[in-house]
């Protein structure tokens, strides 16, 4: 269980994350929405540790994550950031060894580099592991980066419960890999982990979250499964949009119409 503790975050002077309690389970994926500039990165920045709350506590388990050691975290909390800039020339498998960085001293194993095969398979990037990562495009990085993730906690640590902090993972992403990541994101949360995953497309959140936070001008002002949570007053009270939630006989799970 990853709990949240009446959360605040101030920054010159402003607060930007305006006590915000809540808690994220595994097994469900978790999605935060909200209009620009409402605080989401802010708070998955605090809850992967990036950032350290001006006030209140965050809880993994039993104890607080302040508490606890980074070397430690890094073997099962994995973090896709926006920015992912590569300065350097690296091979798209050595960019995805940078996830296994966390559990080998001096030299990758022999199940480190599997594991970063597999995590390149997963992805369907096995093709690319020899290539020059700067010479790929926007959404094949992204694809990279998500086995770099996955590939940090491909398996569980010492029973740890595993965490995954995804901050708009699907913005590059053409429609095909959006789907098929989220499919991923799905089941990697089935596997005892805690996924959170930042999102801007509403229908994609009502397919595939198990549990829904939106936030706005960094408050939480609606949590819960996105069928209940998801309604026309919260996307008019979000984004100032009139929107219609229609039921389509063809597909288990109500669609948005702008
Ligand atoms: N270091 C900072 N200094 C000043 N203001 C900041 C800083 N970081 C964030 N902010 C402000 O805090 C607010 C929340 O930012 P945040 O990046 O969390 O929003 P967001 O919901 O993730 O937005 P977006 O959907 O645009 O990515 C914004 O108004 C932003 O300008």
């Amino acid at each position: 269980m990853l709990k949240l503790e009446n959360l605040r975050f101030s920054i010159g002077g402003n607060e930007i994350i305006k006590g915000v309690s809540g808690e994220f389970e595994p097994g469900k994926l978790s999605m935060i929405i909200g209009p620009n500039g409402s605080g989401k990165s802010t708070l998955l920045k605090m809850m992967s540790g990036t950032l350290t709350p001006t006030v209140g506590t965050i809880w993994l388990g039993d104890a607080a994550l302040k508490k606890q050691s980074e070397k430690k975290l890094a073997k099962y909390r994995a973090v896709l950031s926006q920015q992912t800039d590569m300065p350097f020339p690296l091979t798209v498998e050595e960019v995805v060894m940078m996830g296994r960085y966390p559990h080998f001293h001096y030299k990758p194993s022999i199940k480190d580099i599997e594991i970063c095969r597999l995590a390149l398979e997963k992805l369907q990037m096995k093709g690319f592991a020899n290539r020059n990562y700067l010479t790929l495009s926007g959404g094949e990085q992204q694809r990279v980066h998500f086995a770099r993730v996955l590939a940090q906690i491909w398996e569980p640590h010492q029973n740890e419960l595993r965490y995954l902090f995804l901050d708009e993972p699907i913005a590059s992403l053409d429609l095909g890999y959006q789907h098929e990541f989220l499919k991923i994101a799905k089941e990697i949360a089935l596997e005892n982990t805690i996924v959170v995953a930042i999102i801007h497309d509403l229908n994609l959140a009502m397919q595939y979250a198990d549990h829904l936070v939106a936030l706005k001008a960094g408050r939480k002002i609606v949590e819960g499964r996105p069928s209940e949570a998801l309604t026309e007053k919260l996307v008019l009270d979000l984004y100032d949009v009139p929107a219609r939630i229609v039921y389509p006989k063809e597909v288990d799970y109500p669609i948005i119409a702008i």
